[in-house]
């Protein structure tokens, strides 16, 4: 029987535990539905033991921070076992399709935006920093987070979220995470690293602009990234630590100069890194060696985490950590968990960051971070009722 995506989405609506991952090639759409197994706030270790027990797709995302006891909920870290997937675009299934998969579908209700939270005082508590690198050289780069806080009156519907993602964002991996009255939500551009075989995949992501409104100063903007020493040489940062990282274990392919990743909002300069593993290395133990790249931690690697620890007010939980999929077969993918939302209930937590150093402006740093969080604004937006 053919399933129709209108049936999945409103199972999704519906369901306590769900999942949904589309690939920004447009490969690969999983659902997946019910659980035969979770884990909860696992280590890397743990997920590798319990990845080796199951015989199903494993779903979730890992902390940023794999050593902040206090979060709660998804934001602890949380995989689950689907009891059913399917891979909407090439109909494979695993596990056992529901019967009653969705009752009939309502229409979707708008919802009213009741408070908003945003951290007025950013600017000002990051400015030490940027004296300290200025300071001290060998301190190149940390990328600082902002969160922002929504309060509904009713709590976002997902299965609208997925049917606005794959609208809003088609050339993004798109993820929805649904634990009961939980949501995760990101359209992140940034792959943290795929696996095939031995052949894997990650890239650079880092130095970022606004898109134009006409096609001329949109290839303006993207020349004068191009030509950017500060994002240039954060984009650099980048590629450098995923060479050193990754040369022990693999041989690469990747062009010499950055190419440009394009969103509907934002801009970013993108070096595609691919290669072959010399030796069969795990998709967990390449996390292990990749997360956090200077992508989202910074350089050097224990002064930025420690510099993130001390001046973000909130925890990251999953926001910035890696999250993805694993199949029976060992293929999978893992992104970074940017462009991202946690909802609980009626009260959402939307997380964006820059990649700060001494040459850095922080009023246009705290700007292109409001850019970047318009991609889950924008979503939130499609559900609200004004007036
Ligand atoms: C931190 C984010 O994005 C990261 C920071 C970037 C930058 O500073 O240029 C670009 C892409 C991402 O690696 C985010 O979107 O929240």
């Amino acid at each position: 029987m053919v399933i129709k995506r209108t049936a999945l989405l409103a199972a999704f609506q519906q369901a306590d535990s769900a999942v949904y991952f589309a690939t920004a090639d447009g490969q690969h759409e999983y659902f997946g539905f019910g659980q035969v197994a979770t884990l909860m706030n696992p280590s890397l270790t743990e997920l590798a033991d319990f990845q080796a027990k199951q015989s199903l797709p494993i779903f979730g995302g890992l902390p940023f921070f794999s050593n902040q006891h206090d979060q709660v909920g998804l934001m602890s870290g949380y995989f689950v076992v689907p009891a059913w997937v399917i891979d909407y675009p090439t109909g494979t299934t695993w596990g056992r399709q529901p019967k009653d998969l969705a009752r009939a579908v309502e229409p979707p209700k708008k919802i009213r935006l009741l408070e908003q939270h945003d951290e007025t005082d950013w600017v000002s508590r990051m400015t030490a920093v940027v004296d300290e690198m200025q300071r001290d050289r060998a301190k190149e780069k940390v990328v600082l987070g902002m969160q922002r806080e929504l309060i509904f009156d009713q709590p976002l519907e997902p299965g609208q979220l997925i049917a606005d993602l794959a609208r809003q964002q088609p050339q993004a991996y798109r993820i929805v995470i649904k634990r009961r009255s939980e949501l995760f939500v990101s359209a992140t551009p940034e792959r943290l690293v795929a696996v095939n075989g031995r052949s894997f995949a990650t890239a650079a992501v880092a130095g970022s602009i606004r898109r134009g409104n006409d096609s001329k100063t949109d290839e303006q903007l993207a020349k004068q990234l191009q030509h950017d020493p500060k994002n240039l040489h954060e984009h650099a940062l980048v590629v450098r630590r995923l060479k050193e990282q990754l040369m022990p274990v693999a041989d690469l392919n990747y062009p010499c100069k950055p190419r440009m990743l394009k969103g509907p909002q934002i801009q970013h300069l993108y070096t595609p890194i691919a290669g072959k593993l010399k030796a069969a290395v795990s998709l967990v133990d390449l996390i292990r060696v990749l997360h956090p790249t200077p992508a989202l931690g910074g350089v050097p690697r224990e002064w930025a985490l420690d510099t993130i620890r001390d001046l973000e007010t909130s925890q990251r939980g999953l926001f910035a950590g890696p999250i993805g999929y694993m199949l029976p077969d060992g293929r999978g993918e893992f992104v970074v968990g940017i462009r991202s939302l946690w909802a609980q209930d009626r009260q959402v937590r939307l997380f964006a960051g820059a990649g700060i150093l001494a040459a850095s402006d922080l009023e246009q740093e705290a700007q292109e971070i409001r850019l970047k969080m318009s991609v889950m604004m924008k979503l939130v937006e499609g559900q609200v009722k004004h007036g």
